[in-house]
């Protein structure tokens, strides 16, 4: 952030208008004129200039777009801030809207005057806009594009400047969080996946379009208690900047998603997505073939945003953390299979533990998987996954919400709720079957009753589906009453049932 103050010039206490200060220049440089070289004549008026200029009691601060090579971050965020204190008065702007925006962007056209209040203090920004006779080139820093510049678009930010450590320590921080919120409510969520970088080369990058998925929290059918507990813990996660510092610990959060096909992991990643308007970065390990090529993709990652590896199970086999077993040859010489030495399980879990998440700042990481039980336990061990969250079959909460999502069916004691429910309860349906029969029919009452038939079918010919007398067993296979034990403190552990 680049922030300059423009020099405030000494009072003057002989003149107290800029009229007089002129008239007096004027009357020295006519006598100077006569009797002396230009290049002294020059350094007198100069001095004359800065010595006798007007007294002011404001101060200037100024903003411009481009701290030397980089954009100016405090720049971006007046003319963001800026933008939403525009009044009828202003003649000219710029609107502009990309494919991909919410909504149009504004932006100044002409040099403007803005009036706002801070704590009861009055300040008023200016924009600049100057055309330059010469244009250059500088090479922008975040993107490595070649820039012509031929203006310059600076804001000055005047106030009563005894307020200027107020300005410098609360103001601009203040504008800078309000862009911040702006920028975050405008913000559209992208999915970011892997695509090859160039037909002549090998290495893989991040290619980006607009997260469409429209999952949400309000959508999505979970328990409720356990639905509420996720949604603290997000916003836990987002408002510790200070606490994790404090601590000493990067600012990061692991989720382990577990559950059956079709019982909403992936809309619930969606779904922490929209809520904290956070990019996703779907990582397919499976297109990842060295610890190196992880790394970058790694390190290309944005702040606030969320690394998905969807089915860690089995998207790559996933060499153990000391690699794979060495041959000896008679020589003594140690050898590992080339491929495996390639990509390794430690290779991730270094990054997540450690440098990824300490150069990044609110990341969230989350793993999914149908088994569990399969995972290696050092994905598993306390402090790497925060919280697990177990995704099971559906159960009677999850089933009005997608009655009344779907079908905009809210009254509880509609006919065939009972029975739908009861079996519900009784068997392992997930949410995507249900759903699916949801989506059948426009008439809400046909809808369910291919659910009812559905259900009454699945029951007799479905070998998984638990019948009443099971659960009354206690079978402990059943996903519903999969209740596990924290993994330590640090760990919570989350299951519907
Ligand atoms: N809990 C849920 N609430 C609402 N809709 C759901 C839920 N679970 C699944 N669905 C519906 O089923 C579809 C498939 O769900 P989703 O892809 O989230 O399941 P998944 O658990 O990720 O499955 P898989 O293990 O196969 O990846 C979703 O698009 C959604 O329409
Ligand atoms: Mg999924």
């Amino acid at each position: 952030m680049a922030v300059s103050f423009s020099s405030i010039p000494p009072a003057s206490t002989i003149f107290g208008a800029y009229a007089s200060v002129s008239a007096f220049i004027m009357l020295i440089q006519t006598m100077l004129n006569q009797f002396v070289p230009r290049q002294v004549q020059q350094y007198v008026l100069n001095m004359i200039h800065h010595y006798f200029r007007p007294r002011t009691n404001n101060a200037t601060i100024v903003v411009e777009e481009r701290d030397g090579m980089s954009g100016n971050e405090v720049y971006t965020a007046a003319e963001t801030y800026l933008c939403t204190k525009i009044r009828p008065n202003i003649e000219r702007l710029k609107i502009s809207k990309r494919h991909k925006d919410v909504g149009v962007n504004i932006k100044f056209a002409q040099c403007e005057k803005i009036a706002d209040f801070y704590d009861g203090v009055e300040l008023e920004w200016r924009f600049v806009h100057e055309e330059r006779k010469k244009t250059s080139k500088v090479i922008d820093e975040d993107t490595d594009n070649v820039l012509i510049e031929s203006e310059k678009r600076y804001f000055e930010l005047c106030f009563d400047k005894k307020y200027k450590e107020m300005v410098l320590d609360y103001y601009i921080p203040f504008v800078l969080e309000r862009a911040k919120v702006i920028k975050a409510e405008k913000k559209v969520v992208k999915l970011h996946t892997l695509a090859c970088a160039a037909s002549y080369s090998s290495s893989i990058v991040w290619d980006s379009i607009n997260l469409e998925h429209p999952s949400t929290f309000d959508t999505l059918a979970m328990d409720p208690g356990m639905k509420k507990s996720i949604i603290e813990d997000l916003n836990r996660f987002v408002r510790r900047k200070e606490f994790y510092r404090k601590v000493g610990r990067a600012w990061k959060r692991g989720y382990l998603l577990y559950g059956p096909p079709g019982t909403g992991k992936s809309s619930l990643i969606a779904a922490i997505a929209n809520y904290l308007k956070f990019d996703i970065y779907d990582l397919e390990l499976t297109n990842v073939k060295r610890d190196s090529d992880l790394r970058k993709l790694l390190l290309r990652t944005a702040n606030r945003s969320i690394l998905v590896i969807e089915d860690i199970d089995c998207t790559v086999e996933l060499p153990d953390r000391k690699g794979p077993s060495a041959s000896t040859d008679g020589l003594g010489h140690c050898h590992r299979p080339r491929d495996h030495q390639q990509f390794t399980l430690s290779g991730l879990l270094n990054f997540i533990d450690g440098l990824w998440s300490s150069c990044g700042d609110e990341r969230i990481i989350i793993f999914t998987t149908n088994n569990k039980d399969k995972l290696d336990p050092a994905l598993l061990r306390p402090g790497r996954m925060d919280m697990h969250i177990h995704m099971s079959y559906l159960m009677p909460d999850g089933f009005k919400l997608l009655a009344s999502t779907y079908l905009n069916v809210h009254d509880p004691d509609h006919p065939c709720f009972l029975e739908i429910e009861d079996m519900i309860n009784n068997m392992q349906v997930t949410p995507a079957e249900v759903a699916e029969e949801l989506m059948k029919s426009d008439d809400a009452d046909v809808a369910l009753d291919g659910l009812v038939n559905f259900l009454r079918c699945k029951k007799k010919t479905d070998p998984n589906a638990v019948t009443e007398k099971q659960i009354d067993d206690g079978d402990g296979d059943d996903d519903r009453k999969a209740k596990e034990v924290m993994a330590d403190d640090s760990d919570i552990e989350l299951v519907t049932h």
